[in-house]
């Protein structure tokens, strides 16, 4: 029993009374797009696991390799003594397929983003408070970096690029460097940033481009390197994470020699943290090799995705803007979205809920994920089941 349970449990009564408590369930994967879940499996539409990496033998045979030789821990941060060959072998491999002069990896993506970005507003370094522009629907850990370096954030309406150009226009006279800070591909809606015209809008404006490729890293882009990889206009800082479609776990920054030199010097995320383990430093190694292979699985995503959408509008479900791997069936009031993922996890499908904070109230989705694990026939499971257990409002 601790001191403030009587207040923990009043906070957790009324989320239950709102339809808003989460709960831990835990699954057994089972490769191939399937999890196993209370004595069921389920096929999965509900991991990041875009390209079915994550039981990928070389990633597992690297992971477990580098361990059995390294070591199961980095056993101390990156600037102590913790940066092991592997770490700067790694960054090195990422920054040639990225096309930038460097790259440097952080322990998650949540932890880069909380951390990049208070670095990249330092009053000290910059003279003057921020102007940081931000993308309404930026994901949460982007929320959590401008929370943490106590900016203003100036917020565009969801990759509405005009309202961007006019809020800078706005602030034009005003003192302090401008960032943009938004993401390539959604996690929730699925959509797309228009990268270059986001580019031309930073160069325009004078502003730093700030750019989350975590759902576009492996998928999107030449050779599977998001869309900053595209070369079309100056992206100052790509950040993205192995632990989606390249199937580990561990995020990167890519830019510039100077930014990453930077980050090693004032990112308190990177300095003040353990260096990430061998095992992992394998598993993203071996995702590097195999994420450029891979066009025909990205090609045949986005036709599955293509294939899914028109199926769902058929039935008048709406997807939000979506135009990726990512599929949203817009579900409304959170009860709805609760009773039709339970529907669906009867037809032996995970399709998880997605209500409030992390989506807006009203607009409470099941969040459909593709994999290039998934087969033609999981597909067509995957409409049956929604065409089944889908209740128009
Ligand atoms: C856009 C975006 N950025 C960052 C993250 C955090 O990445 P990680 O899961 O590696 O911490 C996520 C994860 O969901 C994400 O969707």
């Amino acid at each position: 029993m601790s001191l403030l349970d009587p207040l923990f449990r009043q906070h957790l009564d009324r989320l239950d009374q709102r339809h808003s408590r989460r709960t831990l369930l835990p699954v057994r994967p089972e490769g191939a797009g399937r999890i196993r879940r209370g004595g069921r499996t389920l096929l999965n539409f509900s991991s990041n696991d875009y390209l079915g990496l994550a039981s990928h033998p070389l990633l597992v045979e690297r992971a477990g390799d580098w361990a059995r030789r390294w070591g199961a821990g980095s056993t101390a941060s990156r600037l102590v003594c913790g940066t092991l060959e592997l770490h700067a072998e790694v960054e090195a491999k990422l920054a040639r397929l990225k096309g930038t002069e460097a790259a440097l990896l952080f322990n998650s993506g949540w932890q880069a983003n909380a951390a990049v970005l208070p670095a990249l507003f330092d009053r000290e370094l910059l003279g003057a408070e921020s102007l940081v522009f931000t993308d309404r629907l930026n994901h949460a850990s982007l929320h959590h970096g401008c929370a943490a370096a106590g900016v203003r954030q100036i917020r565009f309406r969801h990759n509405d690029l005009d309202h961007l150009d006019s809020l800078l226009a706005q602030h034009a006279g005003e003192p302090g460097v401008r960032f943009i800070v938004t993401e390539s591909v959604f996690s929730m809606d699925g959509d797309r940033a228009d990268v270059p015209t986001l580019a031309a809008l930073a160069e325009r404006h004078g502003a730093f481009l700030f750019l989350d490729e975590a759902h576009a890293t492996g998928v999107l882009g030449p050779r599977g390197m998001g869309l900053a990889a595209l070369g079309e206009g100056r992206v100052d800082l790509a950040m993205g994470t192995f632990s989606k479609a390249l199937g580990g776990f561990g995020a990167y920054v890519a830019g510039s020699q100077a930014l990453c030199d930077y980050l090693v010097n004032r990112c308190g995320g990177l300095i003040y943290a353990t260096a990430l383990p061998p095992a992992v430093l394998g598993a993203m190694d071996a995702a590097l090799d195999l994420v450029p292979t891979l066009d025909a699985e990205r090609a045949r995503l986005q036709a599955v995705a293509e294939r899914l959408r028109a199926a769902f509008h058929g039935l008048g479900i709406a997807t939000a803007g979506s135009s990726t791997q990512i599929v949203p069936a817009i579900a409304g009031a959170e009860e709805d979205a609760l009773a039709l993922s339970r529907r669906l996890e009867e037809r032996g499908i995970l399709g998880i809920a997605i209500r409030p904070p992390t989506v807006p109230p009203g607009t409470s989705r099941l969040r459909f994920a593709l994999s290039a694990a998934h087969t033609d026939a999981d597909l067509e499971a995957l409409m049956d089941a929604v065409a089944d257990a889908w209740t128009p409002a």
